[in-house]
């Protein structure tokens, strides 16, 4: 099994024709770093410079130390979960977790037996012939992770994955994410607009604000009170300050 591998983006610069993005900054390998800012900061845009949907206008993107801006995006050491539309609607959930062993479903016993234990492992067995129409939208997004297992990329983006779930069963995602985290080791870039799922999962924090990384630092730093003024100010205006933030997950 592949360990977490640092991600890097080394003065990326990108445009979609507009105000243009600066990302320089570092994911270390096998944390969990969640990604926060605005809307529009470009959290999103910055994960798919990673994944390679988009392509940097210079600047490089290093995963474990390797330039990765030949690659097309399946031939990059990452997997990816949205929001939604993860999954294909016409193809049953075993086909759709087999697709992260091979884009032709070209399946042999072995990775039948690694779909079968990656669907256990997220609480779906039994329900593998279903389409995602037969499934809720947590189920769904469990889908989504059980595709990540059998892929076993060293590198997870994770687009507010769970953002449209009701609070317990995010928290439930979280910890699945964290249990897998836990036993894989892979570096886990997780874009989030909720502070406390930053707080329940994070290790690490990166900020962004207008297209550039405004802060850096430690999830215990930047909630605490002490971290920086603008992420503070964020959350402040978010969600009622971040006192509230820490009382709420008690
Ligand atoms: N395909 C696109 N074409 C043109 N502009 C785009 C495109 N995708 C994003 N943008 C713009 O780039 C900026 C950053 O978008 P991005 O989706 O990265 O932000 P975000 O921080 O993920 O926002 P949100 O929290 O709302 O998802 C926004 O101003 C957005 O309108």
């Amino acid at each position: 099994m592949e360990k977490g591998v640092a991600v890097r983006l080394d003065k990326v610069s990108f445009s979609y024709g507009e105000a243009p993005f600066l990302f320089d900054v570092e994911f270390a390998a096998s944390k969990i770093t969640a990604i926060m800012g605005a809307s529009g900061s470009g959290k999103s845009t910055l994960l798919n410079l990673v994944a390679g949907f988009e392509t940097p206008q210079s600047g490089r993107v290093l995963i474990g130390g390797a330039d990765v801006g030949a690659s097309a995006p399946s031939a990059r050491p990452v997997s990816m979960v949205f929001q939604e539309n993860n999954l294909f609607a016409h193809l049953s959930v075993e086909k759709n977790v087999g697709l992260g062993r091979s884009p032709s479903l070209g399946l042999t016993e072995a990775d039948r037996a690694a779909i079968a234990e990656a669907l256990s492992r997220v609480g779906l067995a039994g329900k593998e012939k279903r389409l995602p129409r037969e499934l809720s939208g947590g189920e769904r997004q469990r889908v989504a992770l059980a595709r990540v297992l059998v892929r076993d990329r060293p590198v997870l983006l994770l687009d507010e994955p769970f953002a449209s779930l009701g609070p317990s069963l995010r928290d439930d995602m979280l910890d699945l994410v964290a249990g897998v985290h836990a036993e894989r080791a892979m570096t886990v870039l997780f874009v989030t607009h909720q502070p406390e799922d930053a707080r329940r999962i994070g290790e690490d924090m990166v900020f962004l604000d207008n297209g550039r990384v405004a802060a850096t630092g430690t999830a215990a730093d930047f909630f605490d009170g002490t971290g920086p003024e603008a992420f503070r100010r964020y959350i402040g205006a978010s969600s009622g300050g971040s006192r509230d933030i820490a009382r709420k997950r008690t």
